[in-house]
């Protein structure tokens, strides 16, 4: 097994999410699809003696100690009782806050790749547990395969979807992820439905309608995809996508983006880049 210099932290997709209710303790019950980009940060680990976590460059406006990577880090350093030094250089691609699950993506990548490279020897279990204490969405990017999930996010069945190209739109604005949950607005009554049923009904995100009243930026770049093909917002913003069978036409409707908007393709797969990345090598 050959180890990569540098390890890549994907996007996510929610192909459809459903919000099914509240608990008691403020998370939501939730119905959701969600599948891998080929795109996404780089991460690379320079492992020593120090017993210190270092990160580099700092992302502007999230302290040390609240970025997620550091938080995984010290989470998998805390099992530990020997010394564990790490310096962590993060190649930032993906936006903040834009619903495609960046800082997730980075946490899960940091505690597969440290895993390995301090050889921990934990299991896939071990490590989505620990994922799960820093962010609902970190357990799928840990086991790095398509799920339909439940419960809060954690309940998680391996699907496999037909991998399509998506030209996602990144409008020029940040979603708080609990404003919209703790938002009286949203609704919280869709029927759970089983996978099978979900596979034959059209795709919506109960996040959507709010998300586009609260923040303009969102309803205006949805409706310019709108008029090229049928688009939705995934997880609780702010980007959006539309889905296409080749590259090429994903490309030619991004070239015709007004200055406005920004936005990338990449293909859609049912297994994560980081997954596929550990693949033994054969000589
Ligand atoms: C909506 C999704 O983006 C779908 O992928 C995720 O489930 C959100 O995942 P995440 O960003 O990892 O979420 P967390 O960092 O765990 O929680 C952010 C905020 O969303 C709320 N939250 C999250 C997940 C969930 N099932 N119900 C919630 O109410 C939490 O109360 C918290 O205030
Ligand atoms: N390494 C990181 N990368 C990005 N954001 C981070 C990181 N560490 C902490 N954060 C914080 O987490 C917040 C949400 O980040 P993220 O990019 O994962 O949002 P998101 O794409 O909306 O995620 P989700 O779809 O899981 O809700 C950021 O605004 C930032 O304050």
């Amino acid at each position: 097994m050959t180890l990569p210099t540098r390890w890549p932290a994907p996007a996510k997709l929610n192909l459809f999410l459903h919000i099914n209710g509240r608990r008691a303790d403020g998370y939501h019950e939730l119905q959701t699809l969600f599948i891998f980009l080929d795109h996404g940060d780089w991460l690379s680990f320079a492992v020593d003696e120090s017993d210190a976590i270092r990160l580099e460059p700092a992302l502007p406006g999230v302290p040390l100690e609240q970025n997620l990577i550091y938080r995984a880090a010290a989470l998998l350093k805390a099992s530990q009782s020997r010394p564990l030094g790490v310096t962590i250089t993060l190649d930032k691609r993906l936006p903040m806050g834009g619903g495609i699950g960046g800082g997730s993506s980075d946490a899960a990548t940091t505690l597969v790749a440290l895993n390995r490279l301090w050889d921990l020897k934990l299991d896939d279990e071990t490590l989505a547990e620990l994922g799960r204490q820093l962010g609902a969405d970190v357990p799928v990017f840990v086991r790095g395969h398509a799920a339909f999930a439940e419960g809060v996010g954690e309940k998680l069945q391996p699907v496999t979807v037909p991998q399509k190209w998506y030209l996602v739109l990144v409008p020029p604005v940040h979603v708080s992820t609990a404003a919209i949950f703790t938002d009286p607005e949203l609704p919280r009554d869709t029927p759970k439905y089983s996978w099978a049923t979900l596979q034959e009904m059209d795709w919506k995100n109960d996040c959507q309608e709010l998300v586009k009243k609260r923040h303009p930026e969102v309803a205006n770049a949805l409706s310019w995809l709108l008029e090229y093909a049928p688009s939705r917002m995934t997880g609780t913003g702010a980007c959006v996508f539309a889905e296409f069978e080749t590259e090429s036409a994903a490309r030619k409707v991004l070239a015709n983006a007004p200055n406005w908007l920004q936005g990338f393709v990449a293909q859609g797969v049912n297994l994560s880049p980081l997954r596929s990345g550990l693949q033994p090598v054969c000589a």
